[in-house]
């Protein structure tokens, strides 16, 4: 039972949701059920049928339809008294800016990516609002509690990076599936429909360059060729020969099982084309699937390596026949339904020759599509646990502020382990005063380097302001007059040395870059 202060502090608060997913409904519905009166929710996306399953607001004729907008609905009609603002927007729009979030007593996250959640935690920071934020992965998740000042930020501890792999591992010596996925999704995928611009390793193991430019074309689609011969040529330079060129580095395979390679005579018959019975038929563009034509129905059974030989051709096959305007400017979407079975066949076929063990449609898109599938009893014991952890924050209960996380196995018999929130990390570029250094070279590196890797990429800023003494050098903005857009595009190539020299006469720099919150002091070399 909330206490009387509890109570009125609900009644009186006015909360920003950010996300209205999996998290998000679930904090909806639990937040009107707890009494709050005005809610403020802001979601970029539209219903999908994928998220009918947990997302329970929304129903099946709900699919295309706003997601925050349909959320509001949804709870208003068990709840018709209060009020409920929807946004279907990016948080990163401009009118979501400062002044917005200061109207609120406390923003709660239901968010599913990095860059979103590093976004509104900057802004609740120069807002002073305490942010409540939270994640869920399968049956773990976790909620903390964020007040400037006093607890850490979000990003005051650096986040683990993606699992990467080395390239060895992917180019030339899987163990694993995982592997084999990688490579076929980020090596030959990207080879075969990416931009050909990009660097790509694909055959960085065929070490003698004779070899290597005699198929430099290899990939290379010659008009009019037969696209079966097309597919079969590709299929044999990657799982055949390019495998032979491998096991030809005997040192690589002392201690290794040694791979087999795999030529499309051995697994498929010669000509194919007529045995795909029904592909002309019913192919609707966004549709194409190369399972529907070879009559593959189960997405989770596992695929002998003739009939991936099959997929691999046929989705190739599919590619240029039906999508070839999109090849050179794709990349991989684990929701493109062609290309999950292209990686999937691929990967298999390579799996097959490293004697690891085959997988299905179904697992493999979990793999390619980093996908840990959702559970919504999490997302519900999280979203309980993020409207506790409100209620504290508006009655300044701040001895009480709790991290929790949610576990899958019991740690002494409690499932939820809470944990007393850290203090600021005094070092932390987002939320202290400290400056942040860095080396560069002054007489190499450019202001657009600065801007482009580091500030925007590394550090995560949209909307960067650099300053040098009381001039700008350059920002960005919607409304900015065209003469300074000009000056500082002119800025961004001029390199660091330029502007080193002009206010001291010496390499010693001291270029100070202001983002509300963040301030770079350099030094040279
Ligand atoms: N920048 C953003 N602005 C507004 N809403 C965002 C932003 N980034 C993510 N979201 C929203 O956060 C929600 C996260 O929900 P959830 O993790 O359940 O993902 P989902 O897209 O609904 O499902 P899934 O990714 O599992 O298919 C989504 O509804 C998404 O639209
Ligand atoms: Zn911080």
């Amino acid at each position: 039972m909330a206490s009387q202060e509890q109570l009125s502090a609900i009644k009186g608060a006015k909360v920003l949701m950010v996300g209205a997913g999996g998290i998000g409904c679930e904090l909806l519905k639990t937040l009107a059920l707890s009494g709050f009166q005005d809610i403020h929710i802001i979601d970029m996306d539209t219903i999908e049928v994928s998220n009918l399953n947990r997302q329970f607001l929304f129903r099946q004729s709900h699919v295309g339809q706003s997601k925050a907008k349909v959320a509001r609905d949804a709870v208003l009609r068990v709840r018709p008294n209060i009020s409920i603002t929807p946004y279907h927007a990016n948080v990163k729009e401009s009118r979501f800016n400062v002044d917005f979030f200061k109207e609120f007593d406390v923003v709660l996250n239901g968010l599913d990516n990095l860059d979103a959640r590093r976004h509104v935690n900057r802004l609740c920071l120069a807002a002073d609002v305490p942010l409540v934020e939270s994640g869920t992965t399968g049956f773990l998740g976790q909620v903390t509690v964020h007040l400037k000042g006093k607890t850490e930020c979000y990003e005051c501890q650096p986040k683990p990076a993606p699992k990467t792999y080395p390239v060895c591992t992917i180019t030339s010596t899987p163990s694993k599936f995982v592997h084999c996925i990688v490579w076929a999704k980020d090596l030959l995928f990207a080879k075969l429909f990416g931009d050909k611009n990009l660097e790509n390793d694909l055959n960085v193991h065929s070490n003698d360059a004779a070899n290597s430019s005699e198929h430099s074309d290899v990939f290379e689609y010659r008009k009019d060729e037969d696209i079966e011969e097309y597919g079969r040529r590709i299929y044999d330079h990657v799982f055949g020969h390019n495998i032979e060129v491998a096991l030809s580095n005997e040192e690589t395979w002392k201690n290794r099982n040694k791979p087999r390679p795999i030529y499309s005579k051995d697994v498929l018959p010669e000509k194919l084309s007529e045995q795909n019975g029904n592909m002309e038929k019913g192919c609707v563009t966004d549709d194409v699937s190369a399972m529907a034509s070879l009559g593959l129905k189960n997405p989770q059974d596992v695929w002998s390596l003739g009939e991936n030989s099959r997929v691999f051709l046929e989705a190739l096959r599919l590619f240029f026949l039906k999508r070839e305007k999109e090849i050179g400017n794709l990349t991989f979407d684990k929701d493109d339904q062609l290309a999950v079975e292209f990686v999937t066949a691929a990967a298999n076929i390579r799996a097959s020759s490293f004697g690891i063990p085959l997988h299905s449609l179904f697992e493999a898109k979990g793999i390619a599509g980093n996908i840990v599938h959702a559970v919504a009893t999490t997302n519900a014991i999280i979203a309980g646990l993020i409207v506790i952890e409100a209620i504290k924050v508006l009655i300044k209960d701040s001895n009480n502020y709790r991290m929790t996380y949610c576990l899958e196995h019991p740690s002494r018999k409690m499932l939820l382990m809470p944990v007393e929130p850290y203090e600021p990390n005094k070092s932390c570029y987002v939320c202290s005063e400290t400056p942040l250094s860095l080396e560069v070279n002054t007489h190499r590196s450019k202001l657009r380097d600065f801007v482009e890797k580091i500030v925007k990429a590394k550090l995560g800023m949209n909307f960067p302001l650099i300053m040098q003494g009381a001039s700008i050098l350059y920002e960005v903005g919607e409304d900015l007059e065209e003469d300074m857009v000009a000056i500082y595009a002119a800025n961004l190539e001029k390199v660091f040395f330029f502007y080193t020299s002009a206010q001291k006469k010496c390499d010693d720099c001291d270029l100070f870059l202001f983002t509300g919150l963040i301030r770079a002091a350099f030094s040279s070399y």
